[in-house]
């Protein structure tokens, strides 16, 4: 097999692929961050956006691993479907999208997300449901009637790929895999043994 020389295209066919295939959360993907110690941690999101800069997840920036990544600014990211028997493995340094993405995205989401991303203190102790939900209400009055403002500490990051894999499940245990390494502006494909 010819392997593709575009992974970012490459990676459209198979997103598309998914979303054809799963009806939930197809976007759903493993990103792993590290902290000042070197100590690995690892969650779902979602991704937003991609194109040929990157890979785009929002969250909390005060989050833990909104301040693994201020802090280590370098994630991958693992995405698995199951149903297409694919993975893919995407690694790079990571940036804050600009504060008018960060906007666009925020004031695209459904009136509830917005007014939970003031209200909750995402990977913060809490106490009980009570006092989140009595954030939630404060919230709610603060912005009655009016626009909800993307809070400053919720904005988007972009994992800029130097590496990227696509694994795809074969016979025997003898899967394909794909590595794409950053080659000046494009890139070099390359086999790996499974
Ligand atoms: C399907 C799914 C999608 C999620 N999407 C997001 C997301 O886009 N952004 C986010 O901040 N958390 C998302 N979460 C919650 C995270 O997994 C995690 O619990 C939260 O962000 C706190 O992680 P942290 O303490 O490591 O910062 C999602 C969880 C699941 C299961």
């Amino acid at each position: 097999m010819l392997i593709p020389p575009d992974p970012i295209q490459r990676f459209a066919d198979v997103l598309e692929r998914a979303r054809q295939a799963i009806p939930v959360d197809p976007n759903a993907v493993v990103v792993a961050t590290v902290d000042a110690d070197g100590r690995p941690s690892a969650r779902v999101v979602l991704l937003k956006d991609f194109d040929q800069r990157g890979f785009v997840f929002f969250t909390n920036h005060e989050s833990r691993k909104g301040r693994e990544l201020l802090g280590q600014p370098f994630a991958a990211l693992c995405f698995y479907w199951q149903p297409l028997d694919e993975q893919v493995r995407v690694e790079g340094r990571v940036e804050v999208v600009s504060p008018q993405e960060a906007d666009a995205y925020f004031h695209s989401r459904a009136r509830g997300s917005q007014v939970g991303a003031w209200a909750s203190l995402q990977s913060r102790p809490l106490g009980s449901r009570e006092e989140l939900e009595n954030r939630v209400e404060d919230v709610e009055k603060r912005y009655a009637g009016g626009e909800v403002p993307r809070p400053p500490h919720w904005s988007g990051f972009r994992v800029v790929p130097d590496r990227i894999e696509f694994w795809h499940a074969r016979p025997s245990r003898l899967h394909d895999r794909h590595v794409y390494l950053r080659d000046g502006e494009g890139w070099r494909a390359q086999m790996l043994y499974p």
